[in-house]
């Protein structure tokens, strides 16, 4: 795991319907400690996904830096993984296959990566799903597989651009739960981007609130772990700190 810090980070795109350029993302600056777990949070069209695409190195940035363990993003690599809305499963191969993918494309042997795959597996309580393929398996167990298959790579920075958004509210919770918990076993520094402030509070040691491209405020959370939705539900401070974060959100 590293640190990652992002110094004066714009982003301009060029609308080519309108003609126009638009910044999407304007001087934001942001450091996350190794092993932290920070959520991004703002309304649609604020910049959230444009700046986990920056990070993961899937788009160029126009100016400022980003420096995954020191080192500048030039593009995509494996020290960033990434989890998406999609699940992105591969169809044909089996969910123990998936999540062995990452460590087969880095030239690790048979044996080994199994091993590797079957201990995330486990992790994300997908052991008995492991022989199975992705269209046998609920949403909620594909993202599942999906985090299981990001973390296999041991990626020193973790991205989730709305990883839960398209399961049912209550497979969610126990996903946030799930991701709790294995942040906990396993302390990999996380960005999470979402559009809903409680799951932005529930997951995060810090949540970042962005509007129109810029950061607006950083709140911490410091609510004990581990994180039940039993427990949180009804604590003050959970409720003044997303109240906090909404308030942010909707004044801008
Ligand atoms: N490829 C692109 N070309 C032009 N403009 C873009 C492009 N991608 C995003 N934008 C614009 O940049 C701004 C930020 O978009 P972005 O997708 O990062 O927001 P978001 O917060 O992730 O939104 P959502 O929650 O709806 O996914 C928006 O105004 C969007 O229209």
């Amino acid at each position: 795991m590293k640190n990652l810090v992002i110094r004066n980070l714009s982003k301009t795109y060029f609308d080519a319907y309108a003609g126009t350029q638009v910044t999407a993302v304007h001087d934001v600056s942001l450091s996350v400690a190794e092993g932290d777990f920070i959520s991004i949070v703002g309304p649609s069209g604020c910049g959230k996904s444009t700046i986990l695409n920056l990070i993961a190195g899937f788009i160029p940035h126009s100016s400022g830096e980003i420096l995954v363990g020191g080192k500048p993003v030039k593009g995509p690599g494996p020290d960033r993984g990434v989890v998406f809305q999609s699940f992105a499963l591969f169809p044909w191969r089996t969910v123990l296959e998936n999540v062995a993918f990452g460590p087969k494309m880095r030239g690790v042997g048979r044996a080994e990566r199994e091993k590797i795959a079957r201990e995330y597996l486990a992790l994300a309580k997908l052991s008995e799903a492991a022989g199975r393929y992705p269209n046998e398996l609920s949403g909620g167990m594909q993202q599942r597989v999906g985090v299981a298959r990001a973390l296999a790579n041991e990626p020193d920075v973790l991205l989730m651009d709305e990883p839960f958004a398209s399961v049912d509210a209550q497979t969610r919770m126990t996903l946030q739960e799930e991701l709790t918990r294995i942040w906990e076993a396993k302390r990999p520094t996380v960005i999470f981007i979402t559009h809903d402030v409680a799951e932005a509070v529930f997951l995060a040691n810090r949540v970042v609130a962005l509007s129109k491209g810029r950061v607006l405020d950083e709140i911490a959370v410091d609510l004990p772990r581990p994180r039940v939705w039993d427990d949180l539900n009804e604590n003050d401070r959970f409720k003044s700190l997303t109240g906090r974060v909404l308030q942010l959100v909707r004044s801008a």
